[in-house]
């Protein structure tokens, strides 16, 4: 019988007043309008590069859009999707699944269904309006992304050197130096998630300030710490002294592009570098999605870009970026998966082969809110509920999520510690002033 500990809570939707219903009524449009504007803006390069095909392809990318703006803000039912995609079934399949759980028969709706679902749904649709040839390849987020990056450029730049300089004394290093410079990294990482697109609906959000600087005065904003939890687990996995060293191999569920996966990046770098993992695998998405985050593409130009710097440093961070690569020390993978609307605790149903891929890491980490809300389903939790419980059995591998806060999920806390932060701060969830480093070992 299901008791009350059991239950799952209910999804978060915009039919309640919220958070939620705010993103679906005033950001999404706007980040809606912004895709046509820029599709609108590029109409000349189409020309130039495919001729009246390329304007025919705009036009009707755009009266798509329109459409499907109209579509959201007045509520209207979510419709199957019509191309040809690989995914396309899967994501009409999970329709039915959203009808089934609909009260009283209603359709399923932008302001009725679970949150996570219409959201997911609507960069779907976009890459829809988008499908056909000659403009298919076309990345309406491209330019943000870009800019966010050059804009960044200076605190890469310090990222860069600190990195690059601790390196060429690594050697002499203590285990408690080595811990110390570890955290520092999780904790660029984490808070290089504050840079994200969408929460900011496509404007400059880069990093201005010099990264390792910020992060004492930012330790009290974290409000779940296991980064010692993580640096166990690395650790658990070196031959003891004496016996070569093994190492980890750490998959990276990325985020997003510019300053961001540069702090990824560095990351990576400083565990391949120092033998804490022999081996990073980063996970990255099909097609453009919550306008920043990262694809193949992202990925290579931000490792070509780097490597061009005119800054010695930072362009050999690029040279051993572009090493590893080629060695096969790191390696980038796409999965359909990443871009369903799916909570994770789905994954090892429906995308069994990720699920196997991903039980032979030794550490997982996720970036970012959004894989956090997928962790989690985006449920309504209530904040002391354990991390592992709110997983719901998705538990591949050890996995620590590092993520700012910008939904209102949060689980995993002490008792008190969410009703305290609400009280002084109502908005703490959606700020994005919050972080946790928070991780899960299946039993
Ligand atoms: O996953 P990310 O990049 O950290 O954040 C994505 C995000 O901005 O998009 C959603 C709002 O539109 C929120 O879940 C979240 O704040
Ligand atoms: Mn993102």
């Amino acid at each position: 019988m299901e008791t009350d500990q059991d239950k799952t809570p209910q999804s978060l939707s915009a039919k309640f007043e919220s958070f939620a219903y705010l993103t679906v009524r005033d950001r999404l449009p706007t980040i809606l309008t912004k895709v046509i504007d820029t599709i609108h803006r590029n109409k000349n390069s189409f020309f130039e590069e495919h001729g009246e095909e390329g304007v025919s392809a705009e036009k009707r990318a755009i009266s798509f859009l329109s459409k499907l703006r109209n579509e959201l803000q007045t509520d209207k039912p979510v419709l199957p999707l019509t191309d040809e995609a690989e995914d396309a079934a899967a994501w009409n399949e999970y329709i039915h699944r959203q009808q089934d759980l609909m009260e009283n028969k209603q359709p399923v709706s932008w302001f009725k269904s679970p949150w996570l679902y219409v959201e997911c749904y609507m960069y779907r649709r976009i890459q829809e309006a988008l499908w056909l040839p000659p403009i298919c390849d076309f990345d309406v987020f491209k330019e943000a992304k870009t800019q966010s990056f050059f804009e960044s450029q200076q605190a890469t730049i310090s990222l860069c050197t600190y990195l690059r300089d601790l390196l060429t004394g690594v050697d002499k290093l203590t285990e408690n130096q080595l811990f110390d410079a570890f955290l520092k990294f999780l904790q660029v990482s984490l808070w290089g998630n504050k840079c994200d697109l969408s929460i900011s609906a496509g404007q400059d959000n880069s990093q201005k300030s010099s990264p390792i600087d910020s992060l004492a005065d930012l330790q009290r904003f974290i409000l779940v710490d296991d980064s010692d939890k993580v640096w166990s687990a690395l650790m658990a996995l070196q031959g003891s002294v004496g016996t070569e060293k093994s190492g980890a191999r750490v998959d990276i569920v990325l985020d997003n592009s510019g300053f961001e996966l540069v702090t990824d990046l560095v990351l990576a770098d400083f565990l391949i570098s120092v033998g804490q993992a022999k081996e990073v695998r980063f996970h990255g998405k099909c097609f453009p999605w919550f306008v920043s985050d990262v694809t193949k593409k992202d990925f290579h130009w931000t490792i070509s870009q780097t490597m061009a710097s005119n800054h010695r440093q930072m362009s050999a961070c690029g040279v051993q970026w572009k090493r590893f690569l080629k060695e096969g020390v790191w390696s980038y993978h796409d999965h359909q998966f990443w871009t369903l609307p799916n909570e994770f605790c789905d994954m090892r149903a429906d995308a069994a082969d990720l699920y196997s891929t991903l039980q032979a890491s030794d550490l997982i980490l996720f970036k970012g809110d959004l894989n956090y809300r997928k962790l989690t389903g985006d449920r309504d939790w209530e904040h002391t509920v354990p991390f592992g419980r709110a997983l719901r059995g998705f538990h591949p591998a050890p996995l620590c999520s590092l993520r700012t806060l910008k939904a209102n999920v949060q689980v995993g806390l002490q008792s008190d510690q969410g009703e305290k932060l609400t009280s002084q701060e109502p908005d703490w969830m959606t700020v994005g002033k919050y972080g946790i480093v928070q991780f899960f070992c299946p039993p």
